[in-house]
């Protein structure tokens, strides 16, 4: 059950306007998962009042503390969980056939779907991910197991199954109209659920992995049921070229996909660093996003993508991990990541002005929510959306971070981002309930 919470103390999140803005002595009220007001705390008695609060504790945080929006990964392979950290001594393709297919075929074993499922939620859970866009497998049964310890967890997520008809190994690959049949039947069973913070999303791995007449059947599906679309784009040199060589009649490799009807408002592509500027064009067009998997990108050696130009496009991108081509299933490590690979760029172009660690926290919290099309519901602390928010203490236990006394919130906020990790996250809210620390009665 969620609680009517008041939290007084200091804030950040990102607006429409600003990647960053810090509220220091700020309250926020929540009824039912909601956010009901966010405002300086000399007004907090008007505010109870108004909303009658009365009954609710209200938690003060330290001068130690603050509240951040949960970070929202926006591509994540559960199912390559039990690989992170172990296998990245290739590159994309050569890395698929000999760690990542073995390892997502084991899946169809719902025993040991559910142990792996359990173990990637938890994890990203205590790690600030409040919402998670999820890759599961092709196995639809143990696709929904994900869905039930998604829920079980308290997490907010996506998630797919996975659609593989070609190209494929033999032991982990689907018939063209199982794999439409299958994802059909996962749909119903996902929206059945009836649960509005678990959600499927039709998950056509990627053009070479897929028919032209089963990409064109799931970009159907996803439009007759608003569905949201997750795939990846332009991640190697080496998929580029195979991608030109399997599809000669496309322009290029957005328009497989748009062709296909796959590009759509809800659509995230993991990736894009090899797109050309007609891509990212088609790609704003269609109101399509990009998930920016930085340690990914790194640890396959794939290459870097240049965020300042997709912003420049005005192309909606989020941060991923990528797990596991990325090795850490933390959003504070992407958000590392990606500023260290801007720098990267600056360091190769004098002229190249790098991101900043606002604009990365903007991409793990309100970017993420724009990425899968779920600003109306979360992001930040406007009046009106869900309650998703972290607890932050830069002092917490075992912290390996130290405040000083000309330390001010801005740069406890930014010691966080570089230095902190899931021991300074002491409280994880989804919708207003408390789902970190795990209680009994969870
Ligand atoms: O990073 C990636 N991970 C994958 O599992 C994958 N499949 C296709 N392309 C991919 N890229
Ligand atoms: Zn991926």
């Amino acid at each position: 059950m969620s609680q009517n919470l008041v939290i007084c103390g200091n804030f950040v999140h990102a607006t429409n306007t600003e990647y960053m803005i810090v509220k220091e002595g700020y309250c926020i009220g929540v009824k039912e998962g909601k956010i009901l007001f966010f405002e300086p705390k000399d007004r907090l008695e008007e505010c109870i009042k108004n909303h009658q609060l009365e009954a609710c504790e209200i938690i003060r945080l330290n001068p130690f503390q603050f509240l951040m929006p949960g970070m929202i990964d926006t591509h994540i392979h559960a199912s390559q969980y039990p690989n992170a950290g172990k296998g990245l001594d290739l590159g994309l393709l050569e890395w698929l056939n000999k760690y990542t297919f073995p390892t997502e075929s084991r899946f169809k074993d719902s025993q040991l779907a559910s142990d792996v499922y359990s173990k990637v939620v938890s994890n990203t859970l205590r790690n600030g991910t409040t919402t998670a866009c999820y890759f599961a497998t092709i196995h639809t049964d143990s696709s929904s197991l994900l869905c039930d310890q998604v829920a079980k967890h308290g997490q907010r997520a996506l998630v797919g199954k996975v659609n593989m008809d070609q190209n494929s190994p033999d032991f982990y690959v689907e018939k063209s109209d199982d794999s439409l049949a299958e994802t059909k039947r996962f749909v119903e069973d996902v929206l059945k659920r009836k649960n509005p913070r678990v959600q499927p999303v039709i998950t056509p791995r990627f053009a070479p992995s897929c028919t032209v007449g089963l990409m064109q059947e799931l970009g159907k599906l996803a439009k007759e049921n608003n569905l949201h679309i997750q795939t990846h784009i332009s991640e190697t040199l080496d998929e580029c070229e195979w991608v030109k060589a399997l599809f000669p009649e496309a322009k290029d490799y957005v328009d497989i996909y748009d062709q296909a009807g796959l590009l759509t408002s809800k659509t995230v592509l993991a990736h894009g660093i090899y797109l050309s500027g007609r891509e990212r064009k088609v790609i704003k067009e269609r109101g399509s996003s990009i998930s920016h998997c930085p340690n990914s990108n790194l640890s396959l050696r794939s290459g870097l993508l240049d965020v300042q130009q997709v912003l420049k496009d005005g192309v909606r991108i989020g941060l991923g991990t990528d797990v596991s081509g990325g090795y850490s299933p933390s959003l504070l490590d992407g958000i590392r990541t990606a500023i260290h690979v801007s720098n990267t760029l600056a360091i190769y172009n004098k002229e190249y002005k790098p991101i900043t660690h606002s604009e990365a926290f903007m991409m793990a919290t309100l970017g993420g929510a724009k990425a899968l099309a779920m600003e109306d519901t979360i992001g930040n602390f406007e009046v009106g959306k869900e309650f998703d928010a972290l607890t932050v203490n830069i002092n917490a236990p075992g912290s390996h971070i130290d405040g000083f006394d000309d330390d001010g919130v801005s740069d406890y906020i930014q010691k966080f981002l570089y230095l902190g990790d899931s021991r300074n996250i002491e409280e994880v809210y989804v919708a207003g309930k408390k789902v970190i620390p795990v209680t009994d009665a969870q």
